[in-house]
């Protein structure tokens, strides 16, 4: 039968490569980001018949549109059986100039939206009795970041910490709960974040000299999201060319 996937800030970057390989892989896959146009777009462009893909309006700071895009899920298709908390931004200023607020909106941005989405989400999956989450972190949260805002790089680390506690939680309910930690991705985000100057610099600090693969990372999820991935749970996978190392 087929199964459902909705991922998150899916319209461009990284969403919408493990949006794709999720639908190659078989899946329904829910399109969602903060436009409902884009989110069309890019769903339009995966599956032009419209048969397997859903495209919705999911702002992540908003936790009646976690719980309208569940909903909106499981009328159209009725199930959900995992989720890719992937949407994020980042800003780059240096950590003794970050307002409060700053903090609090890249914070609330990147990691309270991963803390609501697995709540949400798992709630649904762990009374289905089945259920796969991966939350996207990054290498900025295990090594402090380095192209990267320091608040963005705390509210990677905290997404580490919240997918070893929903873990712990659903792991009874056949829910498992992983993070993937990329370094740098071949991706609209990285060539904003890193000028084209500071490229080759980036390349050669990187000790496989090149920038990761976005399909890569939505293969992964691929592998994280199959029923036989039961025994991984609450881990970080890092996906990082070698930057850092257990
Ligand atoms: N690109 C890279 O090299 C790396 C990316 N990551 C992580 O991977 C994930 C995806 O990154 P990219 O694709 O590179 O970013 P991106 O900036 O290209 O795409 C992010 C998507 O999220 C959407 N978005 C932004 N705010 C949103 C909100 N409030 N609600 C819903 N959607 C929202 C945007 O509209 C956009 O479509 C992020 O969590 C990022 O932190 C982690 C490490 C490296
Ligand atoms: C593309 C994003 C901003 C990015 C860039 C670089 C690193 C790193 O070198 O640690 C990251 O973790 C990122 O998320």
């Amino acid at each position: 039968m087929t199964q459902i996937a909705l991922v998150t800030g899916a319209a461009q970057g990284l969403g919408y490569a493990i949006a794709g390989r999720l639908f190659a892989a078989g899946y329904a896959v829910v399109i969602t980001d903060l436009s409902l146009e884009r989110a069309q777009a890019a769903a339009e462009a995966l599956d032009a018949s419209g048969e397997r893909v859903l495209a919705l309006k999911l702002d992540v700071a908003s936790k009646a549109d976690f719980e309208a895009a569940l909903a909106a899920t499981l009328a159209r298709f009725g199930a959900l059986q995992v989720l890719v908390n992937n949407a994020a931004m980042t800003l780059t200023t240096p950590v003794m100039q970050i307002s409060p607020e700053e903090f609090d909106r890249v914070m609330s941005l990147n990691s309270r939206s991963v803390f609501v989405g697995c709540q949400v989400f798992g709630a649904h999956m762990a009374a289905a009795g089945y259920g796969r989450i991966v939350n996207m972190a990054s290498l900025a949260g295990q090594n402090g970041g380095t192209a990267t805002g320091a608040h963005y790089a705390a509210s990677k680390g905290a997404i580490v910490t919240l997918t070893k506690i929903f873990a712990k939680e659903l792991a009874a309910n056949g829910v498992t709960v992983n993070a993937i930690a990329p370094g740098p991705i071949d991706s609209p985000m990285v060539h904003a974040a890193v000028p084209p100057q500071r490229m080759a610099g980036m390349l050669a600090n990187i000790p496989v000299g090149r920038l990761g693969d976005a399909d890569f990372l939505g293969d992964l999820v691929v592998q994280l999201a199959r029923p036989e991935a039961y025994f991984t749970t609450g881990a970080t996978w890092d996906v990082n060319g070698g930057l850092f190392m257990r």
